[in-house]
């Protein structure tokens, strides 16, 4: 093992004088406490380390002892429902309130486990060798590591209870070495874990929140990013996409937020139930925080300990959605160690590999089919605080280049408690034409159109509403107050959604899509009683009107009887406004000439 000696120490960095060889991003313990860094940087004798710890209480002379291996965390069961630090350290235990700083010892836990090879039996990279978990009915999978040379089973454990430290596996390798396999491998953190292929993405992660999933939508498998200023709600936004998408895994990393939001969504998380399985929501989440009272760079490990753990999960063929709250505070982070290093810094004092940075964590984001041959994705949702809101800053810029999604939170809208604050018209999917197919399937075969005219109607709104302040609304043509009206409708009835409704939380795809409808043959109603002379005026008043401005916050998810009792409202309504427009039209008709 090699170790070095310190000769100097500025908070989380320091350097060494080698003794032994190192590897660039090779593990090391430093200190008597046997502190967790990652050598950095190497130049002929000296490298440079960076701790992911409190470093209070180093000096010069602290020795550094090189792991032999890249910086790495342990996977397998008993990481759901739980917390971690960056490190992939447990927290929240109440016999063990306090992280132990330094390496330690793993202790091992019992798990039950069950095979599905026996002897004799091939077994490769990224297979499954059981099934695992805490209790016998809810089962994860156990999969040989990644790295492991093709082989043959030579004897596995039966079912029963194991520690996660012993061997259940023992396989003879093609290249005649042998490998004991136990119920845990670790993986480097920031090596990407091999698939077999990387697949299109041809649905999206459903989210529950209708500007997202019907104008904005976000590919399974893709990448979001969410920039708004100080309160414009990316946390409770993040926060509500974990609790209602469609995923089968939930990896939320708090990188340097408030102690008090994590401690929160811990306790919602636990009394929540998860609308697909009835069990409490935190079962299929791992929360790892690394809050802002943490040390900083350990905002970097936790990253990268959050997107290795969701790959885990998606090798087992699960569909995972990893969010992150805030890049921006990691980004925070590498500053601060460049800083400390003396690089030349760029924009804004960031470091020159910010970019590349933020590319590799997004580029981790994939739909893929595992080397076991089943499909999983990881869908990555990053939060971006840009200081002063100004959304021209490095971080936010550089982030725009590598996402699918952008949902740029506006601070207007969230001080007129405009929820969520997406701003329809600084906001884009590019993924979004592809998922039509996917819209038809849910019953919305005009969902294309419907999207189309409603970002339109939301596009004209802004241009009209600034003529509006001029010349006043009443002066504006019959035409044009009506297209005020129907974005009014959009705007109000169907982007507005308070995450703390007990109604509009969340809707499903089949709610989206009949509210999605209701509005858009309002929309053509409208338009054609407006060429009969109804003034727009005369609709807002109709009680059609009014009802749908609140079936989001008054229909409930599956009431579809209400539903078809406002389609059949909203037609009598049209026909009965259409059929006094005729009457009108009739009377003031000439009577013909006999
Ligand atoms: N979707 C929503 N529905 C209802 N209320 C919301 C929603 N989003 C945000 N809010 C309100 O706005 C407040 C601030 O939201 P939040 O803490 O998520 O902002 P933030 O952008 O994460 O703030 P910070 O920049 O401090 O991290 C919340 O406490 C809540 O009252």
């Amino acid at each position: 093992m090699s170790t070095a000696t310190t000769t100097w120490i500025n908070g989380p960095v320091l350097r060494a004088r080698p003794e032994g060889d190192f590897r660039l991003r090779e593990a090391v313990a430093v200190g008597p406490q046997r502190l967790l860094g990652e050598v950095i940087r190497i130049a002929r004798d000296e490298i440079v380390v960076q701790v992911y710890e409190d470093t209070s209480g180093l000096r010069p002379g602290s020795p550094v002892e090189g792991r032999g291996a890249l910086l790495s965390v342990r996977l397998g069961p008993g990481l759901l429902g739980r917390i971690f630090d960056g490190l992939l350290r447990p927290l929240g235990d109440p016999d063990e309130p306090y992280v132990t700083p330094g390496l330690g010892d793993v202790v091992g836990q019992s798990f039950y486990f069950r095979p599905l090879c026996g002897p004799g039996d091939p077994l490769a990279a990224g297979q499954a060798i059981g099934e695992i978990g805490l209790v016998e009915g809810a089962l994860q999978q156990c999969l040989a590591p990644p790295d492991l040379p093709a082989g043959t089973v030579v004897e596995v454990a039966g079912a029963g209870e194991y520690r996660d430290d012993e061997v259940i596996c023992r396989v003879r390798t093609a290249d005649g070495g042998r490998r004991h396999l136990t119920m845990c491998h670790e993986w480097p953190v920031r090596v990407p874990r091999p698939v077999r292929v990387r697949l299109p993405s041809e649905e999206p992660m459903v989210t529950g929140q209708r500007i997202i999933d019907c104008l904005f939508p976000i590919a399974r498998g893709g990448t979001g990013a969410i920039p708004g200023g100080f309160g414009t709600g990316k946390t409770v936004l993040l926060e509500t996409i974990a609790k209602w998408c469609d995923a089968d895994v939930i990896v939320y990393v708090g990188c340097g937020e408030r102690g008090n939001e994590m401690a929160g969504l811990l306790a919602e998380f636990a009394e929540l139930v998860d609308p697909r399985s009835g069990r409490p929501l935190l079962e299929r989440t791992v929360v790892i925080a690394n809050t802002s009272n943490m040390p900083v760079s350990a905002r970097e490990a936790s990253i990268y300990t959050g997107i290795t753990v969701a790959e885990y999960f998606r090798d087992q063929g699960l569909d995972v959605t990893l969010m992150a709250d805030s890049t921006s505070r990691w980004a925070e982070a590498l500053r601060e160690v460049s800083g400390r290093l003396g690089e030349l810094p760029g924009e804004a004092g960031y470091p020159a590999y910010l970019s590349s940075r933020l590319a590799d964590f997004y580029e981790r984001a994939a739909r893929v089919r595992t080397l076991a041959g089943n499909q999983g994705a990881v869908t990555v949702l990053g939060a971006v605080s840009p200081p002063s809101g100004d959304f021209s800053e490095p971080v936010t810029n550089h982030t725009r280049r590598y996402v699918g999604c952008l949902w740029v939170l506006d601070a207007r809208r969230a001080q007129a408690r405009f929820y969520p604050a997406i701003h329809p018209l600084q906001s884009y999917s590019l993924a979004a034409t592809g998922f039509a197919r996917w819209w038809h399937e849910q019953g919305c075969t005009r969902w294309e159109g419907l999207r189309r005219r409603f970002l339109t109607l939301i596009e004209e709104q802004a241009r009209l509403e600034r003529m509006a302040r001029i010349i006043g609304r009443d002066a504006m043509p019959e035409r044009q107050r009506l297209t005020l009206l129907c974005a009014q409708l959009v705007e109000q009835a169907f982007l507005r959604q308070s995450a703390f409704s007990a109604v509009d939380r969340y809707a499903t795809p089949a709610r989206q899509a009949v509210m999605m409808r209701l509005i858009g043959r309002f929309i053509e109603g409208a338009e054609a009683l407006l060429a009969q002379g109804i003034a727009p005026e005369r609709l807002a008043e109709t009680p059609i009107f009014r009802a749908l401005m609140r079936m989001g916050e008054e229909i409930p998810d599956g009431d579809w009887d209400r539903f078809s009792e406002l389609d059949q409202g909203l037609t009598a309504g049209l026909r009965e406004l259409e059929g006094g427009a005729a009457d009108a039209a009739g009377a003031e008709t000439p009577p013909a000439e006999v």
